[in-house]
């Protein structure tokens, strides 16, 4: 935590820390984008879990990481850690807006053009970093302290409460392949 911070206090607030920082900054981003998923559905029939949508992800992941020449079993592992990572967020908005109505969210942004959109994009950005950090992320104690490092130094920069910072660890459990 202390080398984390002060890489952070060092590089300044904004600058993604050590060599899997982009890649983080990116799983940081779509367990932010949750909270707009999960106020798209609040108060609607529209479940958290939606195989269908997840499988269309999983999908699109395995074609772009077989045209990346990324493994698709390790590309696939990371996104369904991405996307449990987003249902715990989702979950724990759902959960603290019944139970404090007042904290609910006053506008509903459209899922399908608005909010899914944004996750595409993403899956993109995410996939291009996962081929950028490959020789970084293979098994082993030094990609799990670049791990360690940018997630600790995200929650710090990116101001993360719990259930984000919890969610960012569900979302890094699978980078190190
Ligand atoms: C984000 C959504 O909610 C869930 C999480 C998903 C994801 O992280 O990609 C996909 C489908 C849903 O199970 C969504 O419905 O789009």
């Amino acid at each position: 935590m202390a080398v984390a911070l002060t890489l952070a206090a060092t590089l300044g607030p904004i600058a993604p820390v050590g060599r899997l920082g982009d890649l983080t900054d990116l799983a940081v981003r779509r367990v932010q984008i949750a909270d707009l998923v999960a106020a798209a559905k609040f108060g609607t029939t529209q479940p958290i879990d939606d195989p269908a949508r997840e499988q269309v992800v999983l999908d699109g992941v395995r074609a772009k990481a077989v045209a990346l020449d990324l493994d698709p079993e390790n590309a696939t592992r990371f996104f369904r850690a991405q996307i449990e990572a987003n249902k715990s967020v989702q979950r724990g908005l759902h959960e603290r807006w019944t139970a404090h109505p007042g904290e609910a969210p006053s506008k509903r942004p459209d899922l399908a053009t608005e909010v899914r959109p944004v996750l595409d994009r993403l899956t993109t950005d995410l996939l291009a970093e996962l081929k950028d950090t490959e020789q970084v992320r293979r098994p082993s104690i030094r990609c799990e302290v670049h791990a360690e490092i940018a997630e600790r130094s995200a929650v710090v920069r990116h101001r993360l409460d719990r259930l984000h910072a919890d969610a960012l660890a569900e979302a890094m459990t699978t980078v190190c392949q």
